[in-house]
Parts: C-alpha cells; structure tokens; sequence
C-alpha cells in the first residue's frame, strides 16, 4: 500500500502566461490516481480541496491524515464525497458497511471518524474517486446511487455537445457545507463540454476525465482566462484543478464522461459567467 499527498499551490491568472507545456501540467494536472492498494491525493490551495483516488485491492484502505491537516482525524472539519468509477466495492462509515457498485456515490458528512473503502474482487478493484472539502457543519451522510442524480439533459448534436449532467451533490436536493458534485456523460459523436464556456469567480473546480480508451483517443482540457486560453492532453482518469478564475472545458477525440466537483463561495450551480465565443482567445 503506497498513500501519497501532492500539494498543488494557487496562482494568479498573471503567472500561467508564462508557463510552458510541462510546468502547466506540473501546476495543474493530476494523474495516476488510481493505483491497486493505493491512495494518491492531492492537496489544492484553491479552496483547500483534498481531491484523488482511493483503490483498494485486497486490503481495505483508509485514508488517515491528521498530522498534515493539523487536526485529530481526517474528516474532523471536512466533508467528503464520492463517486465510484471501478468494480464493485464498498464503504464503511464508522462500522457501517454499505455497498458502491459502479457509479454509485456517497457524501460523508463532518465529524465521520472511520471511512473504509474495500474491493469486492481485488482483481476488478473499485476506485474511489474521492473529494474533500473544510466544513465545520454536520450533514447526514448520503448514499447518492446514479439512478437518483438529479439528470440534466444540455447541449444539441448540432454543436456536438450533446451531454447529461447527473447532479450527485446538489443544494437543491441536499446540504452540505461547500461540497458540489456531479458526473457528466456525453452522447456518443458529441465531443465538447461546457462549451461555451464559463467561469464562476466564486467558485473553483476540478474535472476528472474519464470513459474513453487508450491509446488512440484522447480529450484535451482548455483552462486559462478566456483571453489567454491553454490546453491540456489527457490520459483517461487524469485530473485537472482549474482556479475560479479560469475556464474549463475540453474536447474529445471520442465522447467521455467526466466528474466535476466544486467549492467555494456559493453553491448556486447557475451562477456562471458565460463566455462569448468572440471573447475566447
Ligand atoms: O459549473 C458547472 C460545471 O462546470 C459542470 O457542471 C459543467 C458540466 O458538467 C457540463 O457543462 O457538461
Ligand atoms: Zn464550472
């Protein structure tokens, strides 16, 4: 079992401009979370999120972080949610099993002192995308299945955007302190999401890439001030952070899914300030 914990720092729009292709990806990319036995996380400065993959194999794993959060216990003034992009597995919440088939979700609220993740089959593991983020707040934890995300169908095979917004963690169907979450699949022959484009300065986010194969596709992520765009290529399962202050929306070689989660300010999922396509450079 390997647990690791990268921190990625904040950066002003002003710094990014001068950054080439290996130090963006450096700054803002998040890859091989999903490792068998392992936990990989990274600790953003934006908003403070705790975002990776917990992949247990035939051990059960925990993730236990107190000496760098400066606190008792991991969740002791946070809240974490989670999606299951893997093979069957379950969560334990303070000896409480429950079981996360693919896709399924869960939002553990503050104070939760034991989260055990476990594979039912080490050899088809689950992987636990997880996201953290600080809340001093208890909310009931919550088992979020796919059939009960709240779906929202946008985008038009004209524009080749055609997608579904499957709202997990959502503040009109329940609280949570920061904590936003969803998954987002595109149609098949549709390739760009969140085009057009947005930014929310009050809130940052991070997308999670997935569902298209090695080694002949490929998505690629834009971010960066709507005037000073920069992209980046993925591997299915990377992950991006992209500050409040930036875009973020990608193009596929293959249509996709990704899984989104944000925090901040507000959680007023509309607030968005729509880029004009003329305005993106
Ligand atoms: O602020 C909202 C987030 O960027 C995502 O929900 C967008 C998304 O899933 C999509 O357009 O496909
Ligand atoms: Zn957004």
């Amino acid at each position: 079992m390997s647990f690791k914990m990268v921190t990625k720092y904040a950066h002003s729009p002003e710094d990014i401009r001068h950054y080439d292709t290996e130090k963006l990806r450096e700054e803002f990319l998040a890859e091989h979370l999903f490792s068998t036995g392992d936990i990989n996380l990274v600790y953003t400065y934006n908003d403070r999120m705790i975002f990776g993959g917990v992949t247990p194999g035939a051990e059960p794993l925990e993730i236990v972080l107190d000496k760098q959060l400066g606190v008792d216990y991991f969740l002791q003034r946070r809240e974490l949610g989670v999606i299951n992009i893997g093979g069957n597995g379950t969560i334990t919440i303070d000896g409480q099993t429950e079981p996360m088939v693919a896709h399924d979700g869960y939002y553990v609220g503050v104070g939760e002192k034991h989260v055990v993740f476990a594979s039912d089959d080490p050899k088809n593991p689950a992987k636990f995308y997880v996201v953290s983020t600080p809340g001093t707040t208890k909310f009931p934890n919550k088992k979020l299945p796919f059939a009960n995300a709240l779906a929202k169908p946008i985008g038009d095979q004209k524009h080749m955007n055609k997608r579904t917004i499957y709202k997990y963690i959502d503040a009109s169907q329940m609280d949570t302190c920061q904590l936003q979450m969803g998954y987002t699949v595109l149609e098949p022959g549709n390739s760009w999401n969140t085009m057009p484009a947005h930014t929310h300065a009050r809130r940052m986010e991070t997308y999670l890439y997935l569902e298209f194969a090695e080694p002949d596709t490929r998505v690629i992520h834009f971010m960066g001030q709507p005037n000073e765009s920069k992209h980046i290529f993925l591997n299915p399962e990377d992950a991006v952070v992209n500050p409040s202050w930036s875009i973020h929306c990608g193009v596929g070689t293959t249509s996709y899914a990704f899984i989104w989660a944000m925090c901040g300010e507000n959680q007023t999922y509309d607030d968005m300030d729509v880029v004009e396509m003329k305005d993106l450079k």
